[in-house]
C-alpha cells in the first residue's frame, strides 16, 4: 500500500525533500541502507547512450526499455575491451533508472562465443588481472540490477555467452542454435559466479549435470531443462517475447519487485563480493599451468582449422 501509493506519485514529480522523507520511512520499513533505497527509486527519465563501438544502448522512449546489443565481430568474443563497455553501459542504466534492459548481439548467428580465449591463452598478469575484475563487475552489475533484465540469444551461447544470458532474469532463444556451460571440457573450473547463475536458473541436479559434463544444449533441449524460457523464430521476435516479459513488470511494484530480487540474489552477490581477490588468485594460477595453457592453444587451433 505504501510502496503503491509512493510510486503512483513519484511518476509525477519526486522533489528532493519528499524523497529524503520516503527513504527514512521506507528504509526504516524494509531495514535498507539509504543509498539502496534511492538506486531503487522508479524510473523518472530516459536517456539514449553515447555510442560505443562495442555496446550499443537504444532507449524505448515510451517503454522505457534498452536494448543493449553486444557488438564485436565476429563472434562476441568476450575482451577486456567488450567487458569495459558493458560495464559501463550498466552503469548508465541503473543511474538513468530504466524500467527494463534487453541482452542481444549483432553477429547473425552468434550470441556470444564467451571469454575471449586469447585473453586467456598466454596471458599477461596486468591485462588479465583488469580482464578478470571487469568480467566479475559486469556479472555483479547485471546479476544485481535493480531493473529487469532478459536476454534474446539470437545464436550460440556457449561458455561466458551462456553465462552472460542466465545472469539475465528471462530468456528467449531462436532455434537451431547451442547453449551452454562447457567449461569443463575445456579443462577449466566455472568460477563462483558462474555456480550461481546456473543454480539460480535450472535445478541443482541440472546444474550439476550440465557443469559437471560440460554439455552444450540445443534450443530445443535448452527449453526442457529450463535453461531458457522461451523459443522465438528469429531475432526481432525474441526482443518481442522479451519486451513482454518486461512489461508484465508494469504492475508491479518497482521498488517490491527491486527488494525481492536483490533479497533472492543477495547470498549469491555477497559470496563474490567478499572473495573477489582469491577469485582472481585461484583463476590465475589454475590458468597459468602449462597443461591448461597447452589445452587452450589446441583449442584455439582447432577452432581456427575449421
Ligand atoms: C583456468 C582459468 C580460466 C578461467 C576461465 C573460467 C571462466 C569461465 C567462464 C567462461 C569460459 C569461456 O567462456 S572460455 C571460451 C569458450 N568458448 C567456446 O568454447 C566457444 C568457441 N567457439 C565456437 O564454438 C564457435 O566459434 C561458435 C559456435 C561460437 C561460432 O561458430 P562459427 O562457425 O560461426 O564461427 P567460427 O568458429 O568459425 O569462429 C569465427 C572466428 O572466431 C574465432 N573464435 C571463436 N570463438 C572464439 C573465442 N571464444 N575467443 C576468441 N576467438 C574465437 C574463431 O577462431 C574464428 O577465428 P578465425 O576467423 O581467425 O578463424
Amino acid at each position: 500500500m505504501l510502496l503503491t501509493l509512493f510510486e503512483s506519485h513519484t511518476h509525477f514529480f519526486l522533489s528532493m525533500f519528499q524523497k529524503m522523507i520516503l527513504t527514512k520511512i521506507i528504509s526504516n520499513t524494509l531495514s535498507l541502507h539509504k543509498k539502496q533505497l534511492i538506486e531503487w527509486l522508479p524510473a523518472v527519465r530516459y536517456f539514449s547512450s553515447p555510442t560505443n563501438p562495442l555496446v550499443n544502448v537504444d532507449v524505448n522512449d515510451k517503454s522505457g526499455i534498452a536494448v543493449v546489443t553486444m557488438n564485436r565481430k565476429p563472434v562476441n568474443g568476450l575482451s577486456l575491451e567488450l567487458f569495459e563497455a558493458m560495464s559501463k553501459a550498466l552503469d548508465d542504466l541503473e543511474n538513468n533508472r530504466i524500467r527494463g534492459a534487453i541482452l542481444t548481439s549483432s553477429c547473425p548467428t552468434v550470441f556470444s562465443a564467451g571469454l575471449d580465449l586469447n585473453e586467456l591463452y598466454q596471458p599477461d598478469k596486468k591485462r588479465f588481472k583488469a580482464f578478470w575484475t571487469t568480467f566479475q563487475d559486469v556479472w555483479l552489475k547485471l546479476y544485481g540490477s535493480s531493473f529487469p533484465t532478459a536476454a534474446a540469444i539470437n545464436g550460440h551461447a556457449p561458455a561466458g555467452g551462456c553465462f552472460l544470458a542466465i545472469s539475465c532474469e528471462y530468456r528467449v532463444m531462436c532455434p537451431d542454435y547451442k547453449i551452454g556451460l562447457n567449461e569443463t571440457r575445456l579443462g577449466i573450473i566455472a568460477p563462483i559466479f558462474l555456480r550461481a547463475s546456473m543454480r539460480n536458473t535450472v535445478s541443482n541436479r541440472e546444474a550439476e549435470k550440465a557443469l559437471t559434463l560440460g554439455t552444450l544444449y540445443s534450443t530445443e533441449d535448452a527449453l526442457k531443462i529450463g535453461l531458457i524460457d522461451e523459443i522465438a523464430i528469429y531475432k526481432v521476435k525474441a526482443i518481442e517475447r522479451c519486451e513482454n516479459f518486461l512489461a508484465q513488470f508494469n504492475n508491479v511494484s518497482s521498488i517490491a519487485r527491486s527488494f525481492t530480487k536483490r533479497s533472492l540474489r543477495q547470498k549469491d552477490l555477497e559470496e563474490l563480493e567478499n572473495c573477489r581477490e582469491e577469485d582472481f588468485n585461484i583463476f590465475w594460477s589454475n590458468l597459468i599451468e602449462p597443461s591448461v595453457q597447452k589445452q587452450i592453444g589446441d583449442y584455439m587451433q582447432s577452432l581456427k582449422k575449421k
